[in-house]
């Protein structure tokens, strides 16, 4: 159905109207008086009924943790505190009074927070035999209007879904609501939703056509249906427009209706007219089931998995924190309410221009107390929000007008009969009665005046964008290529005031965040400090080589200086560190070189000794001479000369030990190695083997000058 063209006056909704099915039997007169009257927001608890122990004590209006379960925090008040599987009583407790509050012309909200399954949704739509807050609410709706013969009613409903920061118009196919996405426009309490299907509904039966279709269209826009409702928040909305009763036309109608047939869209769909000099009165229902509330801690530890997190939930508590904070402390601190889709779109509400119900919905087990917890604790914030809901009404201006003209027409015909009349009059009439008469006169058109100005104003200032603007007015005097002429510049007058608005909304958001409802001076104080932070900007950006770069460049410097010692001293320390290793590396080779000579000699005496010794020529009893030197007893010799070269390897090492351990290179001394075998002189030799004939002689490289002298030829 195109709702944007229905005719609204075809679908309004009065007393006789209403079908006797569609209305609840429970609305009684102290239902229709008997809200509005606190300024704060009506908050219950629903206990869900459960078979496990319950960790909660609850008593009347007060709850608290069982002492057994737990230490909790301390005991909750709260307006009403439900238990049982009964919708009833949860209906007329938590409800009943704020849809009669919007059918009055105040906006309500009413909506159900809680973790999953935790029974909002049972509360918000109950089943076939538990009749939800929504039913029972569309039935009150009917209710009242059947109590309320003096006024008419035109209903429009919306239903919509945030998931994911995205709004699902769930009235559209899923395919254009998935391509699509409902946007915000606006700010403050001027909030559009668009683009938005809106239903016109006149019975029951509608509004069940339209909530069924809205929740088919949810579950085929998912696949995982559980996971995404328990995940998104659901709002259905009702527009509620009325106006007292105009009287009846020949035809029984009202006279409501003034232009039969075609009417021109309006934005947001079909709009209820003033007529008559009556107003209308304008008000929404919104009833929203959120998102399991668990969802708004666990998700934090999801976001390091990179998955979505529920940033609605998390505003919107952060949000009703700080509106309790405001309202209790007195202060005027920024609302988040941007941050969000879900509390950009409850904004005007939360600001207070509502009554507000919330029910908090908990599962009594031992195992959900912490979640139950932090659902009292929201309760406990958001009682402390303030409000002060207004009723919105639409004046009739067309008829006040219309009265006005009247008036003036009237005024300016007594005037003239007036004037018509003094030349005679004025000659019967004393001096006195000729002043008050010339009064009156004056009286009269001043009157006339103040009228035509206030007839003025009203056609200036009457921009609402909701009503359609009366034709302007064509000369048809003019030529064709006048009037083409006439066309281009409106059209390129609309072009430019499409660029201009374009502009004006980049300005817009570009602007820094200060409430809406700020007072002017603090907008005044935000703009000043923000010219100032530029003009020192600027003045740094300019005056940098002037005022600042001189002092800085010495800074530089002066580090420079300071630092260049340093440096110096570091490199030279590498530079030494590095010679100190190349030193390192030039005594390894030479000791390798050493210790190759050392085992070449230790190979060659091992053959000698061994020959000398096989010989048996240690048991030669001569004396010992220089010409018969002492014979080598056997083993002797070899057990010397290994205990010589044992020393000798021990001395060695000891020495590259100390080379290692000494910081610098130049420190080394390689002169604690002994001289090797052949470099050694040869006195101390005692038991060294002589030479005799068939005896082998020792390598002459290892006999020294003196001994070869001795040696037998
Ligand atoms: N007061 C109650 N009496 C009887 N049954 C209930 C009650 N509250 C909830 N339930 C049942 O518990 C189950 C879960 O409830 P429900 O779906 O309403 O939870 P929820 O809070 O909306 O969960 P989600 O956040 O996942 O949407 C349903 O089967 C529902 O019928």
């Amino acid at each position: 159905m195109d709702v944007s063209r229905i005719d609204p006056e075809e679908a309004l909704v009065d007393f006789e109207k209403v079908d006797a099915g569609d209305v609840s039997l429970d609305l009684d007169g102290e239902s229709l008086r008997d809200y509005g009257r606190e300024d704060k927001v009506l908050v219950s608890i629903r206990i869900k009924p459960t078979d496990a122990p319950n960790a909660w004590d609850a008593k009347n209006s007060a709850i608290k943790l069982d002492p057994q379960c737990g230490k909790g925090p301390q005991e909750f008040h709260f307006d009403e505190i439900l238990t049982g599987s009964e919708n009833r009583p949860v209906y007329n407790a938590v409800a009943r009074s704020h849809v009669c509050a919007a059918m009055d012309g105040y906006d309500a909200v009413i909506f159900a927070y809680g973790q999953t399954a935790s029974g909002k949704t049972f509360t918000l739509s109950g089943d076939e035999e538990q009749p939800g807050i929504t039913p029972r609410a569309m039935k009150d709706i009917f209710a009242y209007i059947r109590r309320t013969p003096t006024r008419e009613y035109l209903l429009r409903c919306s239903y919509l879904e945030i998931y994911n920061e995205t709004i699902h118009d769930l009235l559209a196919p899923p395919s254009m609501s998935a391509a699509q996405p409902v946007q915000i426009h606006g700010t403050g309490p001027d909030i559009v939703l668009t683009p938005l299907r809106e239903e016109v509904v006149t019975s029951l039966k509608g509004f069940k056509e339209v909530l069924e279709r809205g929740e088919g269209n949810r579950r085929t826009a998912s696949t995982d249906w559980n996971e995404r409702s328990s995940r998104s928040h659901s709002v259905f909305r009702v527009v509620i427009e009325s106006r007292g009763r105009g009287p009846r036309d020949e035809d029984g109608t009202s006279s409501g209706r003034q232009t039969p047939g075609y009417r021109p869209p309006t934005p947001g769909g079909a709009r209820l007219q003033a007529r008559g000099g009556r107003s209308v009165q304008t008000s929404v229902l919104s009833l929203i089931d959120l998102a399991g509330s668990e969802k708004a801690t666990s998700d934090k530890e999801r976001t390091r998995e990179g998955k979505y997190i529920n940033t609605s939930l998390l505003t919107l508590g952060t949000v009703i924190g700080t509106l309790a904070e405001n309202a209790s402390r007195g202060k005027n601190d920024h609302v988040p309410f941007r941050n969000s889709k879900l509390t950009r779109m409850l904004q005007p509400s939360l600001s207070g221009n509502a009554r507000i119900s919330v029910i908090c919905t908990i599962n009594p087990s031992k195992e959900a107390i912490t979640e139950s917890t932090s659902t009292l604790l929201f309760a406990q914030r958001i009682k402390r929000v303030q409000l002060h809901a207004q009723k919105k009404e639409v004046i009739d201006t067309e008829a006040l007008l219309e009265r006005y003209r009247k008036e003036i027409e009237e005024l300016k015909r007594r005037l003239a009969e007036r004037e018509a009349d003094s030349p005679n009059k004025n000659r019967r009439l004393s001096a006195r009665e000729q002043l008050e008469e010339s009064k009156a006169m004056h009286d009269l058109n001043a009157r006339i005046r103040q009228l035509t100005k206030l007839i003025l104003t009203s056609q200036t200032v009457d921009a609402d964008p909701s009503r359609p603007t009366s034709p302007a007015k064509v000369n048809f005097d003019m030529t064709p290529y006048q009037l083409q002429q006439e066309l281009l510049a409106a059209r390129r007058q609309i072009d430019s005031q499409a660029t201009q608005i374009l502009s004006l909304e980049e300005a817009l958001l570009a602007r820094p965040l200060l409430p809406l409802d700020a007072p002017e001076n603090e907008k005044d104080k935000l703009l000043t400090g923000q010219a100032k932070t530029i003009r020192e900007l600027e003045i740094v950006v300019k005056g940098y080589e002037d005022n600042l770069g001189e002092p800085l460049r010495k800074v530089k410097e002066d580090v420079e200086h300071e630092w260049a010692d340093k440096l110096a001293q570091e490199v030279k320390i590498r530079e030494e560190k590095e010679a100190w290793a190349n030193e390192l590396v030039r005594q390894l080779e030479k000791e390798r070189k050493v210790r190759m000579k050392l085992e070449e000699e230790r190979q060659a005496l091992a053959a000698f000794v061994k020959k000398f010794d096989s010989l048996g020529l240690g048991d030669l009893s001569l004396p010992p001479t220089k010409l018969n030197p002492p014979m080598p007893t056997p083993g002797g010799a070899a057990v010397v000369f290994a205990e010589r070269q044992r020393n000798r390897l021990l001395a060695m090492e000891t020495s590259m030990a100390t080379v290692t351990e000494v910081d610098s290179p130049f420190r080394v001394s390689v002169s604690a190695i002994e001289p090797s075998l052949l470099e050694e002189r040869w006195d101390t030799l005692d038991d060294v083997s002589v030479d005799m004939d068939g005896i082998p002689k020792a390598p002459s490289s290892l006999i020294r000058e003196e001994e070869k002298e001795n040696l037998p030829i």
